[in-house]
C-alpha cells in the first residue's frame, strides 16, 4: 500500500542514513528527505513530533506504505520485500548469507564506535 510519497528521516552525516539512501538510489525509489539535525537544539531527534515518528529517537526512519520503519537494516530489508527489483541481495543463499554477515558486521560492531551518541557517553566515562 503506497500513501504518498515516501519520506525519509535522516541526517547528512550519518552513516546510518547512508545505507539507506543507497537503497532507495538502487532501487530508484522517489522519495522525499527530511533533515533531522542531531547535533542542532541539542539533537532534533530528541523532539516531541520526532520521537512520535520515532520512539528510538534515532535516524534514519522510513515513513513509507503507511507505517514508520527505524533501523537501516530493517528499511532496507522491507524494500527488498516490497519492492524486489532490482534486487540487492544475491540470489544464491551462499552468497546471500555472506552479504548479511557483512551487513550485521558493520551495523552491530564497526558503526556503534563511530556514531555521536557513544562518542558523548564515553567523553563522559571517568578515565579509568
Ligand atoms: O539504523 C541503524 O542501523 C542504526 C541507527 C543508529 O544507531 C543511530 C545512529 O547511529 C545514527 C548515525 O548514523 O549517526
Amino acid at each position: 500500500m503506497q500513501v504518498g510519497k515516501p519520506i525519509l528521516y535522516s541526517y547528512f552525516r550519518s552513516s546510518c542514513s547512508w545505507r539507506v539512501r543507497i537503497a532507495l538510489a538502487l532501487k530508484s525509489i522517489d522519495y522525499e528527505t527530511v533533515p533531522i539535525n542531531l547535533i542542532k537544539d541539542g539533537g532534533q531527534q530528541f523532539s516531541k513530533e520526532f520521537q512520535a515518528l520515532n520512539p528510538m529517537k534515532q535516524v534514519p526512519a522510513l515513513k513509507i506504505d503507511g507505517i514508520t520503519i527505524g533501523q537501516s537494516l530493517a528499511i532496507i530489508e522491507y524494500l527488498e520485500e516490497t519492492r524486489p527489483t532490482p534486487r540487492l541481495l544475491p540470489q544464491d543463499p551462499k552468497k546471500r548469507v555472506l552479504v548479511r554477515m557483512i551487513s550485521d558486521l558493520i551495523a552491530g560492531g564497526i558503526q556503534p564506535l563511530q556514531v555521536q551518541h557513544w562518542w558523548h557517553s564515553l567523553a563522559d566515562w571517568p578515565a579509568q
